[in-house]
């Protein structure tokens, strides 16, 4: 995030800041009237914040507060009453990557909040309710991520994420290679199957490419996570980004909830006989590495798919 040596959690955090590491940065328009939801946090406000009561309760403020929260542009997003899927009600989502690479500006267009002076007082945490295929999803968006790699709270940030979108400048091959070392971290703090989306930004900068768009997605292949482009500056698949962050949420809720219903179902088949049991088990799984190898090996770019 942009931010000035302003008062509160974000001009401390600024403090240490060394702006001129910042590349291929051009100044970019206001964004389009959105209603802001966005607060400041310190470290307090953060540890309290991530208590799932509050989280819960923050949810259901937003719901209660029956503000339409819409993107920008021909967006079929929705407020709606219906309940989000995670178990707080609120999907956590982690913006990581190195400094200068328009994390700040992601989250920023994700809640709604204009760029400019305001910004700077917003915060660094957004909230939102967004509807994508027809159900409702309640997002945090978490923008503190520090720019030496790591968290203010970093137990928390590897441990308590939904969902990391990991943001690369594509000019600026550094950002890349720092993204590759974040996914590393990230998968050996998180043993869980935890969605990660890498982000090459600020896609607008053609000329100033240092990353093409088939090394991104190769990088996402090789660490198995999925891969989108954006430009923050021209808003461009950003809310295809959020969007497809809540699908792999989801996509993962479904298929732990599948293999919960096979296990239940393999031990209603306890009768059948120990050798066909131990000949459909095999082809099944067979079957299924099978067909996941393949899914994952094409689809690192669908972001509506595991
Ligand atoms: N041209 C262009 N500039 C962008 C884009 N996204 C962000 N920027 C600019 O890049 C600079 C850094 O953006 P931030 O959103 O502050 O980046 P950040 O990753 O949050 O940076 P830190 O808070 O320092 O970690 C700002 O000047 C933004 O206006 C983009 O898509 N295109």
């Amino acid at each position: 995030m942009t931010l000035n040596g302003g008062s509160g959690a974000g001009g401390s955090r600024s403090a240490g800041r060394e702006r001129d590491r910042r590349r291929g940065s051009t100044p970019w328009g206001p964004a389009p009237p959105l209603h802001r939801r966005s607060m400041p946090v310190d470290e307090r406000d953060l540890q309290a914040a991530l208590t799932p009561g509050s989280l819960a309760a923050t949810a259901a403020g937003t719901r209660t507060q029956g503000q339409r929260l819409d993107w920008p542009e021909g967006s079929s997003d929705s407020l709606s009453s219906g309940d989000s899927g995670s178990e707080d009600g609120v999907y956590k989502v982690h913006a990581a990557g190195a400094p200068g690479v328009g994390k700040s500006a992601l989250a920023r267009i994700f809640g709604g909040v204009e760029d400019g002076p305001e910004a700077e007082a917003a915060g660094h945490t957004y909230d939102r309710s967004i509807t994508v295929d027809g159900e409702e999803a309640s997002l945090m968006v978490y923008d503190i991520w520090e720019q030496d790699g790591g968290c203010w709270l970093p137990g928390h940030c590897m441990a308590m994420g939904d969902a990391y979108v990991i943001v690369y400048s594509i000019t600026d091959k550094g950002s890349f290679e720092k993204a590759s070392e974040l996914r590393v971290q990230l998968r050996a703090r998180r043993q869980t199957d935890v969605p990660i989306i890498l982000v090459g930004n600020k896609s607008d900068l053609v000329r100033s490419r240092e990353v093409s768009v088939d090394e991104g997605r190769a990088c996402a292949e090789v660490f198995d996570c999925k891969f989108i482009e954006t430009s923050a500056a021209l808003h461009h698949n950003v809310q295809a980004l959020f969007e497809g962050v809540v699908r792999q949420i989801r996509l993962r809720r479904d298929s732990k909830e599948d293999n919960a219903r096979r296990q239940a179902g393999t031990r209603r088949r306890e009768s059948l006989g120990k050798k066909a049991k131990l000949f459909l088990g095999r082809i099944v799984a067979r079957n299924s590495r099978k067909m996941a190898f393949l899914a994952k090996s094409k689809s690192c770019h669908d972001l509506s798919v595991l």
